[in-house]
């Protein structure tokens, strides 16, 4: 079966995009795996799908480059988005994933707004193994402890450090992604503070490891950061890729996240 594609990314976190709008797709954890090897297949930290959807313009499905499906990806939104965006000549598209219901908006300068909706706070929406205070979890490993959680749609811890450079994120990733108190594994950010309105982020992502950048990791760092006031309501998020993801936390509580998105190249998959 042949299957075009659209490799793009959002600041280097990076994607295959696959449009089924027209034609479903019933891609099984094989194949994801295959398209996502960097060295048999095209590569990706996640598979984006594009699919029909009867209550909004556009459903988007994610799968990290393990196999495992996500509730939420805000770059690869922000990447999907982009193409509807161009496609239908509108300037804001209503989406939904398994995780709920966004929107993306396309900005003046070209860059993609998506509102990720409202984080999730409790220890049941994160999800936590058992009752705590999602601010302070007793999470650690060799140079952090003590992580802030939430859910965009997806798990996050976020560790506050007062110097990135000094973490060995590729040694305590893996275990912080798989710790116990994590039922459904997590996201796992490492966040310097630099002013209330600019922090830098590393994040050790479920499922995909080392990125270049998180969207959703972003979002929860800011959240978090905004919970312990150690940042304001608009906040760039500097990350390894190059540049700033701007996120943005509304009176209402949603959370806006903008950035650049780009295309590498397109091909057709032989599946
Ligand atoms: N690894 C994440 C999904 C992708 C998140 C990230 N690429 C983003 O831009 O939000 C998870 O399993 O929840």
């Amino acid at each position: 079966m042949k299957v075009p594609f659209r490799k793009m990314h959002g600041l280097g976190n990076d994607f295959v995009v696959l449009d089924a709008r027209a034609t479903p797709l019933r891609l099984g954890e094989d194949a994801v795996r295959f398209i996502g090897d960097r060295h048999k297949g095209v590569g990706f930290d996640q598979l984006v799908t594009l699919e029909a959807a009867p209550d909004a313009d556009l459903f988007i499905r994610f799968h990290n480059s393990d196999g495992s499906e996500a509730g939420a990806c805000g770059n690869g939104t922000r990447c999907a988005a982009s193409l509807v965006l161009a496609e239908t000549g509108r300037s804001h598209i209503a989406i939904r994933t398994i995780a709920g219901q966004l929107a993306a908006d396309l900005l003046p300068d070209g860059s993609v707004r998506v509102d990720m909706g409202p984080p999730r706070l409790g220890w049941r929406d994160v999800p936590l193994a058992r009752e705590m205070d999602t601010l302070h979890v007793p999470l650690s490993a060799e140079g952090v402890s003590d992580a802030a959680c939430c859910s965009m749609g997806n798990p996050h811890a976020t560790f506050f450090v007062e110097d990135l450079d000094a973490l060995d994120i590729p040694a305590i990733g893996p275990g912080l992604e798989n710790d116990p108190l994590l039922p459904e594994r997590g996201n796992i950010g490492f966040a310097q503070i630099l002013s209330r309105s600019q922090m830098r982020l590393v994040v050790w992502e479920r499922g995909a490891g080392l990125t270049l950048a998180c969207g959703s990791g972003a979002c929860a760092a800011v959240v978090s950061a905004r919970r312990r006031g150690l940042v304001d309501a608009r906040c760039a998020v500097t990350v390894p890729g190059g540049g700033d993801l701007v996120i943005e936390q509304r009176e209402d509580g949603h959370v806006l996240m903008s950035g650049p998105v780009a295309t590498s190249f397109t091909g057709e998959l032989d599946l």
